[in-house]
């Protein structure tokens, strides 16, 4: 699927004050009349590690006349041996369906093709989405949905893609996720698919590496430590891959960012709790005031000496606060209040 391109013009640089793009440089066109031109000049720049890859971006958003979008996140691989690391932390092998959010120009979705994967690739861009479709249409293997992620009906769309139903049934298949995500909708994408064990086994997703750390990072009395900390190791056991320099994107976020696989808990693994609901409801009480002592910000849950009790019975001492309670502690802690 990859086009071979003329090498790009070593001269490259922006007119000033042009309100016309020029002629294309060996069909790349490098300027437009839009702010956002300068994303593309200043990518023309980077020396990317894989040329091959930056220049097949430059094309295929030139040949739409699309450029970057900041509000989608649009911050493209420019590197293939970081796709294929990602694809190979995912361990995608023949006949595995692989949900992607946001495809972009699809060079992610290409290594998951090649590796044997049936994709569901997910792009809000109608641009976007138009481009990788049009990419990968001499194939039956990659359906593309122009919808955005976090209100789409993921579930549904699984079950109508041909072979799906196949796989869901099956007694040990499950399906993967692999993607270069949008960091603006990190959190959310995390608390849809994390409950999502009896779907997915593997949520192997590129994110800013900030985020990534923290998710990872669950060490207690750490400002890291959050109700997304409890969350995450509630439904899945999480793993820092490796990190991926900024420079390896079109064009260059101001963040590094880094790979992390979320091996997802089955319905059947998860902590003993009565409501799932009213568990995350105590948990996010808990860190509403986070330098609080549990014995106050639990109170509209029961009495202050009804939670001292039972932290006394989990271990913990009376002033104990959020921060000190490990997933268990909470678990405990839940299971003992909702019977007061
Ligand atoms: C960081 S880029 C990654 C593109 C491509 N996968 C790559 O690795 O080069 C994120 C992609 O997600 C798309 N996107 C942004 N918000 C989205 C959403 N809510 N649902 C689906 N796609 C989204 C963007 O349009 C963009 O194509």
């Amino acid at each position: 699927m990859s086009v071979l391109l003329q090498p790009l013009p070593p001269n490259l640089s922006l007119p000033r004050r042009k309100t016309r793009a020029p002629p294309a440089h060996n069909g790349i066109t490098t300027t437009t009349p839009r702010k956002s031109t300068l994303c593309v000049v200043a990518a023309a720049n980077t020396r990317a590690k894989n040329e091959d890859d930056y220049h097949s971006t430059l094309r295929s958003l030139n040949s739409k006349g699309r450029y970057p979008r900041k509000s989608l996140g649009q911050h493209y691989m420019l590197n293939s041996s970081i796709n294929e690391q990602l694809v190979g932390v995912a361990d995608v092998k023949e006949g595995d369906l692989v949900l992607e959010i946001g495809p972009g120009t699809g060079s992610l979705t290409n290594v998951l093709v090649n590796a044997g994967a049936t994709v569901l690739a997910i792009e809000k861009d109608p641009h976007m989405a138009a481009l990788v479709t049009e990419r990968f249409e001499s194939t039956n293997r990659v359906k593309v949905l122009q919808e955005d992620f976090t209100t789409c009906h993921i579930h549904s769309h699984l079950i109508s893609l041909v072979g799906c139903q196949k796989s869901l049934d099956g007694e040990s298949q499950y399906a993967k996720v692999v993607s270069n995500l949008p960091f603006n909708i990190t959190t959310d994408v995390v608390k849809l698919l994390l409950p999502m064990g009896d779907i997915f086994s593997d949520v192997v997703l590129l994110l800013q590496e900030e985020t990534a750390s923290r998710f990872v990072d669950s060490s207690l009395r750490t400002s890291e430590y959050r109700p997304i900390s409890v969350f995450i190791n509630f439904y899945s056991d999480p793993e820092y891959n490796f990190k991926v320099p900024r420079s390896n994107f079109f064009p260059q976020p101001n963040v590094d960012a880094a790979v992390v696989t979320f091996r997802l808990k089955q319905t059947a693994d998860y902590p003993p709790v009565s409501s799932t609901k009213s568990f995350f409801s105590m948990v996010n009480s808990a860190f509403n005031g986070k330098r609080k002592m549990l014995r106050r910000s639990l109170q509209h849950f029961c009495t202050s000496l009804e939670i001292e009790a039972a932290l006394e019975n989990v271990g913990l001492p009376a002033t104990s606060r959020p921060e000190e309670l490990t997933l268990d502690d909470f678990v405990k802690l839940h299971n003992l209040i909702s019977k007061t």
